[in-house]
Protein backbone atom coordinates (compact mmCIF):
# COMPACT_ATOMS: atom_id res chain seq x y z
CA UNK A 1 0.00 0.00 0.00
CA UNK A 2 1.34 3.81 -0.79
CA UNK A 3 2.42 5.82 1.94
CA UNK A 4 0.01 7.33 4.25
CA UNK A 5 -0.64 10.71 3.59
CA UNK A 6 -2.42 13.65 6.22
CA UNK A 7 -2.85 16.55 5.19
CA UNK A 8 -3.42 19.29 7.92
CA UNK A 9 -5.63 22.54 7.43
CA UNK A 10 -4.05 24.98 9.26
CA UNK A 11 -0.62 25.81 10.55
CA UNK A 12 -0.81 27.46 13.64
CA UNK A 13 -0.18 26.46 17.06
CA UNK A 14 -3.06 24.28 17.36
CA UNK A 15 -1.98 22.73 13.80
CA UNK A 16 1.54 22.15 15.41
CA UNK A 17 -0.06 20.27 18.47
CA UNK A 18 -2.16 18.04 15.87
CA UNK A 19 0.91 16.98 13.45
CA UNK A 20 2.59 16.15 16.50
CA UNK A 21 -0.04 14.16 18.03
CA UNK A 22 -0.47 12.46 14.31
CA UNK A 23 3.44 11.45 14.42
CA UNK A 24 3.00 10.09 18.00
CA UNK A 25 0.48 7.31 16.53
CA UNK A 26 2.93 6.25 13.75
CA UNK A 27 0.71 5.35 11.05
CA UNK A 28 1.53 8.58 8.77
CA UNK A 29 4.63 8.08 6.10
CA UNK A 30 4.37 12.24 5.21
CA UNK A 31 2.45 15.18 7.32
CA UNK A 32 2.51 18.23 5.61
CA UNK A 33 -0.15 21.92 5.91
CA UNK A 34 -2.32 23.89 3.65
CA UNK A 35 -2.86 27.30 5.09
CA UNK A 36 -4.11 30.55 4.20
CA UNK A 37 -0.30 31.89 4.68
CA UNK A 38 1.08 29.62 2.11
CA UNK A 39 2.49 31.96 0.06
CA UNK A 40 4.89 33.25 2.97
CA UNK A 41 6.41 30.83 4.50
CA UNK A 42 6.89 27.24 3.03
CA UNK A 43 7.21 24.99 6.72
CA UNK A 44 6.07 24.98 9.91
CA UNK A 45 9.11 23.13 11.57
CA UNK A 46 9.42 19.88 10.06
CA UNK A 47 6.26 19.82 8.26
CA UNK A 48 5.85 21.46 4.89
CA UNK A 49 3.29 24.04 3.45
CA UNK A 50 1.76 22.82 0.35
CA UNK A 51 -0.63 25.35 -0.79
CA UNK A 52 -3.78 26.98 0.46
CA UNK A 53 -6.43 25.07 2.09
CA UNK A 54 -8.75 25.98 -0.80
CA UNK A 55 -6.02 23.74 -2.83
CA UNK A 56 -7.21 20.70 -1.18
CA UNK A 57 -9.21 19.23 -4.06
CA UNK A 58 -5.89 18.45 -5.41
CA UNK A 59 -5.10 16.04 -2.56
CA UNK A 60 -8.51 14.16 -2.68
CA UNK A 61 -6.83 10.97 -4.68
CA UNK A 62 -4.59 8.96 -2.99
CA UNK A 63 -3.83 7.08 0.13
CA UNK A 64 -4.87 10.92 2.25
CA UNK A 65 -6.75 11.74 4.81
CA UNK A 66 -7.71 15.63 5.91
CA UNK A 67 -7.74 16.80 9.70
CA UNK A 68 -8.93 20.46 10.27
CA UNK A 69 -6.59 22.08 12.76
CA UNK A 70 -8.76 25.08 13.45
CA UNK A 71 -8.98 26.21 17.19
CA UNK A 72 -12.10 28.23 16.28
CA UNK A 73 -15.59 26.11 16.64
CA UNK A 74 -17.49 27.96 13.65
CA UNK A 75 -14.49 27.45 11.34
CA UNK A 76 -13.77 24.31 12.18
CA UNK A 77 -17.33 22.79 11.37
CA UNK A 78 -17.87 25.15 8.12
CA UNK A 79 -14.08 23.31 6.69
CA UNK A 80 -14.90 19.58 8.00
CA UNK A 81 -18.39 20.01 6.70
CA UNK A 82 -16.92 21.14 3.38
CA UNK A 83 -14.78 18.44 3.24
CA UNK A 84 -16.91 15.97 4.01
CA UNK A 85 -19.53 16.69 1.37
CA UNK A 86 -16.06 16.29 -1.20
CA UNK A 87 -16.39 12.88 0.11
CA UNK A 88 -12.57 13.50 1.81
CA UNK A 89 -11.21 11.39 4.13
CA UNK A 90 -11.13 12.51 7.26
CA UNK A 91 -9.14 11.36 9.78
CA UNK A 92 -9.53 11.37 13.60
CA UNK A 93 -6.20 12.31 15.99
CA UNK A 94 -5.45 10.08 19.35
CA UNK A 95 -2.23 10.99 20.68
CA UNK A 96 0.04 8.13 21.55
CA UNK A 97 -0.29 8.94 25.52
CA UNK A 98 -4.29 10.02 25.43
CA UNK A 99 -6.80 7.06 26.76
CA UNK A 100 -10.15 6.37 25.21
CA UNK A 101 -12.37 3.88 27.01
CA UNK A 102 -13.55 0.68 25.22
CA UNK A 103 -16.46 1.96 26.09
CA UNK A 104 -16.56 5.44 24.71
CA UNK A 105 -16.56 6.76 21.47
CA UNK A 106 -14.99 9.59 19.44
CA UNK A 107 -16.53 10.72 16.40
CA UNK A 108 -14.61 11.83 12.78
CA UNK A 109 -12.57 14.54 12.83
CA UNK A 110 -11.91 15.00 16.51
CA UNK A 111 -8.63 15.27 18.18
CA UNK A 112 -7.30 13.90 21.42
CA UNK A 113 -4.46 15.87 22.74
CA UNK A 114 -1.37 14.62 25.07
CA UNK A 115 -2.56 12.94 28.02
CA UNK A 116 -6.06 13.96 27.41
CA UNK A 117 -8.38 10.84 29.00
CA UNK A 118 -12.04 9.76 28.06
CA UNK A 119 -13.67 7.55 30.61
CA UNK A 120 -16.43 4.78 29.62
CA UNK A 121 -19.53 5.03 28.32
CA UNK A 122 -18.90 8.66 26.87
CA UNK A 123 -19.43 10.01 23.17
CA UNK A 124 -17.40 12.72 21.63
CA UNK A 125 -19.36 14.03 18.36
CA UNK A 126 -17.70 15.31 15.26
CA UNK A 127 -14.45 17.51 14.75
CA UNK A 128 -14.27 17.99 18.98
CA UNK A 129 -10.78 19.01 20.37
CA UNK A 130 -10.37 17.00 23.87
CA UNK A 131 -6.83 19.29 24.51
CA UNK A 132 -3.67 18.75 26.49
CA UNK A 133 -4.48 16.58 29.85
CA UNK A 134 -8.14 17.38 29.98
CA UNK A 135 -9.99 14.83 31.13
CA UNK A 136 -13.82 13.75 30.38
CA UNK A 137 -14.96 11.60 32.78
CA UNK A 138 -18.26 8.49 32.50
CA UNK A 139 -21.53 8.97 30.70
CA UNK A 140 -20.34 12.72 28.63
CA UNK A 141 -22.33 13.92 25.99
CA UNK A 142 -19.67 16.37 23.95
CA UNK A 143 -21.78 17.49 20.61
CA UNK A 144 -20.12 17.88 17.20
CA UNK A 145 -16.93 20.61 16.78
CA UNK A 146 -16.64 21.19 20.59
CA UNK A 147 -13.09 22.73 22.48
CA UNK A 148 -12.53 21.73 25.91
CA UNK A 149 -9.15 23.26 26.32
CA UNK A 150 -6.03 22.17 27.94
CA UNK A 151 -6.35 20.94 31.92
CA UNK A 152 -10.20 21.05 31.84
CA UNK A 153 -12.19 18.23 33.98
CA UNK A 154 -15.27 17.25 33.19
CA UNK A 155 -17.08 15.43 35.86
CA UNK A 156 -19.30 12.46 34.99
CA UNK A 157 -22.88 12.77 32.84
CA UNK A 158 -22.63 16.47 31.81
CA UNK A 159 -23.65 17.19 28.10
CA UNK A 160 -21.97 19.90 25.95
CA UNK A 161 -23.72 21.12 23.37
CA UNK A 162 -22.41 21.93 19.92
CA UNK A 163 -19.70 24.14 19.26
CA UNK A 164 -19.38 25.51 23.09
CA UNK A 165 -16.17 26.11 24.34
CA UNK A 166 -14.76 25.39 27.62
CA UNK A 167 -11.61 27.65 28.87
CA UNK A 168 -8.48 26.30 30.18
CA UNK A 169 -8.33 24.99 33.63
CA UNK A 170 -12.42 24.75 34.33
CA UNK A 171 -13.92 21.97 35.64
CA UNK A 172 -17.44 20.92 35.42
CA UNK A 173 -19.26 19.68 38.12
CA UNK A 174 -21.61 15.89 37.29
CA UNK A 175 -24.77 15.94 35.57
CA UNK A 176 -24.63 19.44 33.86
CA UNK A 177 -26.15 20.71 30.66
CA UNK A 178 -24.58 23.20 29.04
CA UNK A 179 -26.04 24.43 25.86
CA UNK A 180 -24.74 25.25 22.50
CA UNK A 181 -22.63 27.92 21.30
CA UNK A 182 -21.82 28.66 24.72
CA UNK A 183 -18.34 30.16 25.52
CA UNK A 184 -17.02 29.67 29.34
CA UNK A 185 -13.69 31.60 30.59
CA UNK A 186 -10.42 29.94 31.08
CA UNK A 187 -10.53 28.35 34.93
CA UNK A 188 -14.50 28.68 35.14
CA UNK A 189 -15.79 26.28 37.70
CA UNK A 190 -19.27 25.07 36.32
CA UNK A 191 -21.86 23.87 39.15
CA UNK A 192 -25.12 24.52 36.99
CA UNK A 193 -27.41 24.48 33.71
CA UNK A 194 -25.85 26.87 31.38
CA UNK A 195 -28.29 28.05 28.35
CA UNK A 196 -27.42 27.88 24.61
CA UNK A 197 -24.74 31.32 23.28
CA UNK A 198 -24.33 31.91 26.85
CA UNK A 199 -20.98 33.80 27.76
CA UNK A 200 -19.61 32.90 31.27
CA UNK A 201 -16.69 32.53 33.83
CA UNK A 202 -15.79 32.63 37.48
CA UNK A 203 -16.19 30.01 40.33
CA UNK A 204 -18.30 29.78 40.34
CA UNK A 205 -19.38 30.22 36.93
CA UNK A 206 -21.70 33.47 36.36
CA UNK A 207 -23.38 33.83 32.79
CA UNK A 208 -22.29 37.42 31.55
CA UNK A 209 -23.61 38.01 28.08
CA UNK A 210 -25.44 35.88 25.79
CA UNK A 211 -23.98 35.54 22.17
CA UNK A 212 -25.38 36.28 19.42
CA UNK A 213 -26.96 33.21 17.44
C1 LIG B 1 -3.85 25.53 23.59
C2 LIG B 1 -4.67 26.81 23.79
O1 LIG B 1 -4.16 27.91 23.85
S1 LIG B 1 -6.38 26.63 23.88
C3 LIG B 1 -7.04 28.22 24.28
C4 LIG B 1 -7.07 28.47 25.76
N1 LIG B 1 -7.62 29.81 26.00
C5 LIG B 1 -8.61 30.05 26.86
O2 LIG B 1 -9.08 29.17 27.53
C6 LIG B 1 -9.11 31.47 26.87
C7 LIG B 1 -10.50 31.60 27.46
N2 LIG B 1 -10.97 32.96 27.32
C8 LIG B 1 -11.28 33.73 28.37
O3 LIG B 1 -11.23 33.33 29.53
C9 LIG B 1 -11.73 35.14 27.99
O4 LIG B 1 -11.21 36.03 28.96
C10 LIG B 1 -13.26 35.27 27.84
C11 LIG B 1 -13.66 34.59 26.52
C12 LIG B 1 -14.03 34.64 28.97
C13 LIG B 1 -13.70 36.74 27.83
O5 LIG B 1 -13.01 37.42 26.86
P1 LIG B 1 -13.38 38.97 26.63
O6 LIG B 1 -14.85 39.11 26.33
O7 LIG B 1 -12.43 39.48 25.58
O8 LIG B 1 -13.16 39.63 28.04
P2 LIG B 1 -12.12 40.76 28.48
O9 LIG B 1 -10.71 40.26 28.31
O10 LIG B 1 -12.51 42.02 27.78
O11 LIG B 1 -12.40 40.90 30.03
C14 LIG B 1 -13.59 41.49 30.52
C15 LIG B 1 -13.58 41.37 32.03
O12 LIG B 1 -13.79 40.01 32.40
C16 LIG B 1 -12.69 39.55 33.21
N3 LIG B 1 -12.41 38.18 32.78
C17 LIG B 1 -12.17 37.74 31.52
N4 LIG B 1 -12.01 36.42 31.51
C18 LIG B 1 -12.13 36.00 32.78
C19 LIG B 1 -12.05 34.72 33.37
N5 LIG B 1 -11.81 33.63 32.65
N6 LIG B 1 -12.25 34.61 34.70
C20 LIG B 1 -12.50 35.73 35.44
N7 LIG B 1 -12.58 36.98 34.93
C21 LIG B 1 -12.40 37.11 33.60
C22 LIG B 1 -11.54 40.50 32.88
O13 LIG B 1 -10.61 40.54 33.93
C23 LIG B 1 -12.28 41.79 32.69
O14 LIG B 1 -12.61 42.31 33.96
P3 LIG B 1 -12.70 43.89 34.21
O15 LIG B 1 -13.81 44.39 33.32
O16 LIG B 1 -13.02 43.99 35.67
O17 LIG B 1 -11.37 44.44 33.82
Amino acid sequence: MADKLLIIIGAGGHGKVAAECAESMGIYQKIVFLDAGASERTSVGPWDIVGMPEDFERYLSGNSEFFVAIGDNQARAKWLTGLDECKAPIASLIHASATISDYSTLGVGSLLCAHAVVNPFTSIGLGCIVNTSASIDHDCVLDNFVHIAPGCHIAGTVKVGEKSFIGIGSSVVQSVNIGKNCVLGAGSVVVGDIKDNSLGYGVPAKIIKTLEK
